[in-house]
């Protein structure tokens, strides 16, 4: 029987030029699978830990030579006395060779990457394509993008507090016709943004990030752009507030307009914005902390919004069964570093779906050019995914899968 022959992890960069861990796994057939931990810039305080020198100046103590070493000398020797060959079985490894409860001992960006390469791997030895091997015969569902176009908070330096406006094509017939329309509504943004002498520089997921006068003129600026381009009623918008960056001490602080708010107040904004713009979805509209204030929030607008977990989840299922029980948000943001291997992920999933909410697969600010969340997207009939701007390759590398799995 085909098993583990060996895994080699290395240190490679990405999107933001830090240091990423990529692992190999070669299986005794030959085959082999690769596959690179993201790393995000808005982190959520209950993810877990992704393992960083620290105390070496490579990098400014950004390098990952540790979690690469524990990918090197602790995670392929195991690996290679494993009998049998399941991605959960190597992830149950995973999670015992580590033993702690938020993978900091070996680091999340270890084991993920692990984890993925492996995965890989094996639907090489079946000569499967990914989706299919992760899905089996109940794939079959391309989600619809959740496109990034304007950038603001901890992934821009210009001064707007909501980190993402995205754009969601609800009206398109299929994957590509909405990707189409969403990379159409970006060319018109940008000539727009250009036209009026502002500023056409990109943030980290490649939407771009202006000045402007509030953060509801960067929604009229987004809907003017739909508008333009000849999609209004056609395309919504979905907003990442980010929240849980401008929680303090039980209040908040719009850190960019120097802004106070206590969680009513912060309640009340959503209320009325929902009702003022096309707004399908909210994001971390809250603290990661404020279960409280989700819960009143799910009740006010929670029927007619999606209200996104993301740093309030964090891919976790005790993190989210804590939500269930709350009565707070609808859907749940699935970003596998979070949590560190693929079969905690799928688990999270799993109780999404039984427990009616909803799942958006989710790229990191910090990207390499690894497709492995277009295929999960549609393994697993996600609905969503959340893979940025068309402007930058780490990003379009997901969008053209998700292409070549619809075209195929
Ligand atoms: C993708 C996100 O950003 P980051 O990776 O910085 O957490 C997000 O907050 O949804
Ligand atoms: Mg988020």
């Amino acid at each position: 029987m085909v098993r583990i022959q060996k895994v080699y992890g290395c240190e490679i960069l990405d999107s933001r030029g830090n240091p990423t861990v990529s692992a190999t796994v070669q299986l005794t057939d030959g085959t082999m699978g690769t596959a690179a931990a993201p790393s995000g810039a808005s982190t959520g305080k209950f993810e877990a830990v992704e393992l960083r020198d620290g105390d070496d100046r490579r990098y400014q103590g950004k390098g990952v030579l540790k979690a690469v070493r524990n990918v090197n000398e602790i995670i392929s020797p195991a690996l290679e006395k494993l009998h049998c060959l399941t991605v959960r079985d190597v992830d149950s490894l995973l999670q015992k060779l580590d033993g702690t409860p938020n993978k900091s001992h070996l680091g999340a960006n270890a084991t993920l990457a692990v984890s993925l390469a492996c995965a890989r791997a094996i639907a090489a030895h079946y000569r499967m394509p990914l989706y299919r091997f992760l899905g089996g015969a109940a794939a079959y569902k391309l989600p619809v993008p959740m496109m990034n176009i304007l950038n603001g908070g901890a992934h821009a330096g210009n001064n707007i507090d909501i980190q993402e406006f995205m754009i969601v094509p609800t009206g398109a017939e299929n994957f590509k016709e909405g990707l189409r329309w969403c990379s159409e509504i970006y060319h018109t943004l940008g000539a727009q943004l250009k036209a009026r002498g502002l500023s056409t520089g990109v943030g980290d997921e490649g939407g771009f990030a202006p000045d402007l006068g509030s953060d509801e003129e960067a929604i009229e600026v987004v809907l003017d752009a739909v508008e333009k381009a000849g999609y209004s009623g056609r395309v919504h918008i979905a907003l990442d507030a980010a929240g849980s960056e401008w929680a303090v001490d039980g209040g908040y602080r719009l850190p960019k307009r120097g802004k106070n708010m206590d969680p009513e107040d912060l309640i009340e904004y959503w209320t009325n914005l929902v009702s003022k713009y096309p707004i399908i979805s909210i994001e971390d509209p809250l603290g990661e902390e404020d279960f409280p204030a989700w819960t009143q929030l799910t009740e006010r607008i929670g029927s007619r919004v999606q209200l996104v977990g993301d740093d309030l989840f964090v891919t976790n299922i005790d993190r989210l069964q804590q939500g269930i029980d709350a009565g707070a948000g609808n859907a749940i943001l699935i970003k596998p570093n979070q949590i560190g291997t693929l079969t905690e992920t799928l688990l999270a999933i799993d109780l999404a779906r039984r427990s009616g909410y909803n799942t958006i697969i989710s790229h990191r600010s910090g990207e390499t050019e690894d497709t492995f969340i277009a295929d999960l997207a549609v393994a697993v009939n996600a609905g969503q995914i959340k893979t940025g701007a068309p402007c930058r390759t780490e990003r379009v590398a997901k969008y053209n899968r998700l292409l070549r799995i619809e075209e195929c």
